[in-house]
Formats: C-alpha cells, sequence, structure tokens
C-alpha cells in the first residue's frame, strides 16, 4: 500500500508547537515572537500566501504586521522599509514575498535583511551556514525544511544508503533541500532541466524530489519502484471537466501514474505546500528565541 503523506496534519502539528513555543518565550521572557512581511504589487496568488502568513502568525500569538507597497516601489523605498525593520526589536522575522515585481533586484533586498531575521534562510550568511552544516546557529529556507520533515517521517534521521534525487537547482528550494539531504548522509543527486536522461536518473532515486515548476512532468517510468517521491510543484492548469475556464493545481509529478509505483508519495495540493507556511512560523520562533538570548526550539 503506498502511502500518501499528509502535508496539512505535519504542518499542524508544526504549528502546535510553535504555540507552545511562542506561549512559553512570553510567560518566561515577556515578549512576543515578531513577523513583519512585505509585498510589493498585486499578484493574486502572492497575496493569498502573505494572507496566509498573516492569520497563521497571529495564531500562533505572534505579533504579525503586514506592509502592503504598489507595484511602481523603488528599490529605495523598499530597501529602507527592511532597514526600518532590521532596527525594529519587536521585529524577529522579516520576509519579502517572492516573486518581486520585474524592475526590483530582489537579491539585493534580500541580502539587506539581517541574517538573524532572515526568516526565509535566503541571506547569504544562512545559505552558508547549511552549506557547513551548521544546523544551530542559521535559519533553513522553509520549503526544503518542510520538506524535510516529511522525508523524515518516512525514512527517519539518517538516510545513509539512500539514493536523494533534487530534480531543481534555485537558491529558494533545490540547493538547500539538497544540502539537507547531504547533511542527513544521504547520496545526492541535483538534476535540472539541461540535465541528460532525467527520467534515467531519477530511477535510481530511492527519495525522488521534484521541483521544476512543470505540470505532471515525472511520469511512472521515472520512479523506483518503492522509492519516496516528494512532490514541490504547484502549477495551476485548465480543468474543464471543473467546469469552464475553471483551473487545478498539480505537482511536478503525475500523481495518478506514479502513486502506485512508489511507496510514499506527497500530493499536491496538501503536500509540502501547508508545510511552507508552518516552517515560516517555525523559524520566527527561533528567531525570537535567539533574540532572547535563550535555546532556540527544535523542529
Ligand atoms: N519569500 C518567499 N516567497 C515565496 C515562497 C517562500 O517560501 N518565500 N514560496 C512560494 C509561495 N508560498 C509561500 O510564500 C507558498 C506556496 C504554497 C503554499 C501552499 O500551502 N500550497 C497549498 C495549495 C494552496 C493553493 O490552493 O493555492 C498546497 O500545496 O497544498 C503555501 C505557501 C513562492 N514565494
Amino acid at each position: 500500500m503506498t502511502t500518501v503523506i499528509d502535508g496539512k496534519q505535519a504542518a499542524a502539528s508544526v504549528v502546535a508547537a510553535v504555540k507552545d513555543a511562542a506561549e512559553k518565550l512570553e510567560a518566561e521572557a515577556g515578549r512576543k515572537p515578531g513577523l513583519a512581511v512585505v509585498i510589493v504589487g498585486d499578484d493574486p496568488a502572492s497575496h493569498a500566501y502573505v494572507n496566509s502568513k498573516g492569520k497563521m502568525a497571529k495564531q500562533c500569538g505572534f505579533k504579525s504586521v503586514q506592509h502592503t507597497l504598489p507595484e511602481e516601489t523603488s528599490q529605495e523605498t523598499l530597501m529602507a522599509l527592511v532597514a526600518e525593520l532590521n532596527a525594529d526589536p519587536e521585529i524577529d522575522g522579516i520576509l519579502v514575498q517572492l516573486p518581486l515585481p520585474k524592475h526590483l533586484n530582489s537579491d539585493a533586498v534580500i541580502q539587506s535583511i539581517l541574517p538573524e531575521k532572515d526568516v526565509d534562510g535566503l541571506h547569504v550568511v544562512n545559505a552558508g551556514k547549511l552549506a557547513t552544516g551548521d544546523m544551530e546557529t542559521g535559519l533553513v529556507s522553509c520549503t526544503p525544511a518542510g520538506a524535510m520533515i516529511l522525508v523524515r517521517q518516512i525514512h527517519g534521521n539518517d538516510l545513509s544508503g539512500l539514493n536523494a534525487l533534487v530534480i531543481g537547482r534555485s537558491n529558494l528550494f533545490g540547493k538547500p533541500m539538497a544540502q539537507l539531504l547531504l547533511n542527513a548522509n544521504a547520496t545526492v543527486t541535483i538534476a535540472h532541466s539541461r540535465s541528460r536522461d532525467l527520467a534515467g536518473i531519477a530511477r535510481g532515486a530511492d527519495i525522488l524530489v521534484a521541483a521544476v515548476g512543470r505540470a505532471e512532468m515525472v511520469k511512472a517510468d521515472w520512479v523506483k519502484p518503492g522509492a519516496t517521491v516528494i512532490d514541490v510543484g504547484i502549477n495551476r492548469v485548465p480543468a474543464p471537466e471543473k467546469g469552464e475556464g475553471k483551473n487545478k493545481l498539480v505537482g511536478d509529478v503525475d500523481f495518478a501514474e506514479c502513486a502506485p509505483v512508489a511507496a510514499a508519495i506527497s500530493p499536491v495540493p496538501g503536500g509540502v505546500g501547508p508545510m511552507t507556511i508552518a516552517m515560516l512560523m517555525a523559524n520566527t520562533v527561533i528567531a525570537a528565541y535567539r533574540a532572547a538570548g535563550r535555546q532556540a526550539p527544535k523542529f
């Protein structure tokens, strides 16, 4: 029987632990974790994610602030806001929702966030700490941190002897995911759109992580029988069966084809996606504990 990995349930457990940790911090140190989320422009999906982040932060007992800036915001204005949030002692975590409008330099904005407040784990200091195996003082990018919790649910903490493949090499997901798998002793391959014989490489993977951004690209004959498949794709595709002009969300994995071959598989929706917001809450509470000079909880 294939295990369908329940990301909603895993996310709810993380959020419950974050809430407890936040209550403890407030009782013992008299401060709430503070999260600031910055959004620029009108992208509806980004607004939906940011609203969910704000709601979840409040549920966790955080101080939650949202800065909504117009599409035409300049680089200077955005960087000045980040500088203000860097200096605000009530803010432990700063997240700038991506993608930013095309005229803005995302990397400059991200690198201007103080590493200790970079709850997205994208600052070079945090990426470097992950790359050197320092899991104690850095912050890890939310989606890979969440995907790794799902992998651990299936395989435990030690992936020695297992071949893991990450398809995708973004700074937001592919590279940090590969580092997390490597830190857990897996033998890791990173593949991408220019790799040759992706299907052949994939068939050697005990843990196959797909983050390519192409709807249902991973087919049954890419999957090693008994493998764990983690789908990180979020693709909206037409769904005429639901009515004219309707869409549905699918991953990078053809779930119907791959599920019977895999031993465990994460669905879309309801797999890795919900873990992203849960891990943002986890990173914020970790940052708040550190700011208060306390030992941060582990998730
Ligand atoms: N600064 C950042 N920007 C973006 C990130 C990020 O981690 N940091 N990730 C994505 C978007 N994202 C959060 O920002 C995100 C994506 C998906 C989900 C999620 O819960 N997905 C659900 C389906 C939701 C739906 O119906 O649309 C699921 O997969 O079950 C949460 C957060 C890009 N930008």
